[in-house]
């Protein structure tokens, strides 16, 4: 019976240990010692995805109609494509399923010069958390040599492939997708929408921030979350 009970309050003590360790921020107010762990989203927050699948598009399409940035909406293409004309939708995920299309993204102004400077900050922790294309022929090894090429070796040690973001723990999530959803629902981060072409005509959001471009103050929404 002893035994019983003491088994039971063991479980329980490694229960609650567990729920504290799995919570980012258990302190009340200000957590001086914590570091802060911000996730950033890859394509539309720190390479330019629709700018290159634009012209990747027009290139290989040039007789085919195609949608500007000015009129995307929706985070997916190729359900703006599939509903401006069903065959368009097969033909715009062929642009990124094609070797290259990962690696030969631009960077989106500022993105690169934010990261670094994040990277370097005083109790910070940046990492970059990025959903391969099931086609996975060149997409992830392409996502790796971007990383490389942009933000040096070292960088390869903070990137996160996941196709469901929710289990990442984080204190914020920079991603220009307005819906991420998965498994977990109360992901441990805060999702900072980043502006894009296919999200700036969403109604403002008393619950979301923004951060607009790179060179909004992403540094005061850092700044907030300690
Ligand atoms: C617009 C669009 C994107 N995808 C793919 C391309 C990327 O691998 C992911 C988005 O990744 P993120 O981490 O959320 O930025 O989705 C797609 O399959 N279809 C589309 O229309
Ligand atoms: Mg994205």
């Amino acid at each position: 019976m002893a035994l019983e009970l003491w088994r039971r309050t063991a479980r329980l003590l490694l229960h609650h240990r567990g729920a504290a360790v799995s919570s980012r921020r258990t302190c009340v107010g200000k957590c001086p010692n914590t570091r802060l762990r911000v996730l950033l989203d890859m394509d539309g927050v720190l390479a330019d995805f629709e700018g290159g699948f634009l012209k990747k598009y027009r290139q290989r399409y040039p007789n085919e109609p195609f949608i500007s940035l000015e009129e995307r909406r929706g985070f997916w293409v190729s359900t703006q494509y599939g509903e401006l004309r069903a065959d368009l939708c097969d033909k715009a995920i062929s642009i990124w399923e094609s070797k290259n299309f990962f690696m030969e993204l631009e960077p989106l102004p500022g993105s690169v010069e934010a990261v670094k400077e994040m990277a370097k900050m005083k109790n910070t922790d940046v990492f970059i958390c990025t959903s391969p294309i099931k086609h996975y022929a060149h997409c992830p090894y392409e996502k790796y040599a971007w990383v490389e090429r942009h933000l040096g070796p070292d960088f390869l040690e903070k990137v996160i492939l996941t196709r469901d973001k929710t289990i990442v723990s984080g204190d914020i999530l920079v991603d220009d997708k307005p819906d991420i959803l998965g498994v977990e629902p109360n992901p441990s981060w805060e999702h900072v929408l980043f502006t894009a072409c296919h999200n700036k005509h969403l109604p403002v959001s008393t619950t979301q921030r923004r951060l607009l471009s790179w060179a909004d103050d992403w540094r005061d929404i850092l700044e907030g979350k300690r």
